[in-house]
């Protein structure tokens, strides 16, 4: 594990919604070495509840020995803002001396994410960066950020994501939301605030991140005649204590908030028109179980972005296949680059 690296914005960052944050750090892990030609480098885009660390949450993928691996690669990932893994969000100051805002954090979109993430990239020097990529809300801001700058990204892969988050999606979001609001203690604006309300909305994103025959593999009973405590209550049950222990409820409101602001299309005419403007050589994964981000998403990306290929990854893990599944993307990924992987 690498130590995270800080990089202030070094001006106020103005969001869509209106409001302006004053101060905004970044926080970003590297791995591996720049080569001289400056063009190894690949962005990783992190999900809703990841970090910046990339090699701890995507291992099989990233790592010493797998595709992206360190001593071929220059390798990073920031923490998206308005999270809770070092970067500015609603339980860090936006000013000097301030009190975090809690529940008053200003609403920051996928393109709000993108343009501090941009920021940082102005400031390490890169114009150029081999692969951009990023699952699910990763995807989200991969997408966005294509669009915004066709020329930067040789490649682009976005796994089980969206070019605009579907009713369906933000439905999800708005019944986990209610749970966090539903807990009163949401609002004494403390770090611990709104934690049974973010226990129930893991529980509850869990079934849209995994699957009926997930479920079936791994939490069926042994004896069948229970009444009561059955293995897929308490898996639900810890799940939602594992999120809290790692998370906070401001931030989840936060994150699901630019979830759900997501569409490449906005102000760009149509989806169609902002899709095609992506130059990048593009790699679309979608998977069979998704009933998140299901496969006719991933289909819509590929059939707009010009130069995108599209696979599908045959999997019961539904959504999450795209953090567990690194073998078979590992496959998706040397078929891709057509073995061009190793830089001299
Ligand atoms: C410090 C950090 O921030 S690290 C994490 C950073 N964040 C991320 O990486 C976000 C993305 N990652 C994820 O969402 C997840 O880690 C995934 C999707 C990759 C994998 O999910 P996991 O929860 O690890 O796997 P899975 O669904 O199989 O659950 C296994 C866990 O449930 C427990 N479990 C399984 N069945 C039951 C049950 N019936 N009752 C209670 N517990 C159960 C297992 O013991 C295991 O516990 P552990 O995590 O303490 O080892
Ligand atoms: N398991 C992922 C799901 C969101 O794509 C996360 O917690 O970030």
């Amino acid at each position: 594990m690498t130590e995270s690296q800080l990089f202030n914005l070094p001006t106020p960052l103005q969001l869509e919604c209106g409001a302006t944050l004053p101060t905004v750090q970044v926080a970003y892990h590297t791995y591996g070495t720049l080569n001289a030609a400056q063009d190894n480098v690949v962005w990783v885009c992190h999900a809703l509840t990841a970090n910046a660390d990339v090699l701890t949450w995507w291992s099989g993928l990233f790592g010493p020995g797998y595709l992206f691996d360190p001593a071929d690669y220059f390798i990073i990932c920031a923490n998206v803002l308005g999270s809770c893994y070092g970067s500015t969000g609603p339980l860090t100051p936006v000013s000097e001396g301030s009190e975090p805002l809690y529940q008053a954090f200003p609403l920051v979109t996928i393109r709000d994410m993108v343009a501090a993430h941009d920021q940082l990239r102005q400031h390490l020097g890169f114009s150029k960066i081999h692969t951009l990529i990023g699952g699910s809300l990763g995807g989200q801001q991969a997408l966005e950020w294509a669009v915004q700058q066709p020329t930067l990204f040789e490649n682009l892969v976005v796994l089980a994501t969206n070019a605009q988050h579907s009713p369906w999606g933000i439905a999800f979001n708005e019944s986990q939301r209610l749970a966090i609001q539903a807990d009163q203690t949401y609002y004494s604006a403390t770090p611990e605030g709104g934690q049974h309300g973010l226990k129930a909305a893991r529980a509850m994103a869990l079934l849209s991140y995994r699957s009926y025959e997930a479920y079936g593999t791994t939490q069926a009973e042994v004896e069948g005649d229970k009444l009561d405590q059955f293995r897929a209550s308490s898996y639900q049950q810890y799940q939602g204590d594992k999120l809290v222990a790692r998370f906070n409820a401001y931030t989840y409101v936060t994150l699901s908030k630019a979830m759900d602001s997501h569409n490449v299309g906005r102000g760009r005419g149509s989806l169609a028109a902002a899709l095609k403007q992506i130059q990048a050589r593009t790699l679309v994964i979608g998977i069979t179980s998704d009933v998140l981000f299901p496969p006719a998403e991933q289909q819509l990306l590929a059939r707009h972005i010009p130069t995108a290929q599209y696979v599908e990854m045959e999997s019961h893990f539904g959504h999450d296949g795209f953090l567990i599944e690194t073998v078979q993307i590992t496959r998706f990924l040397e078929r891709f680059y057509s073995r061009r992987l190793v830089h001299s």
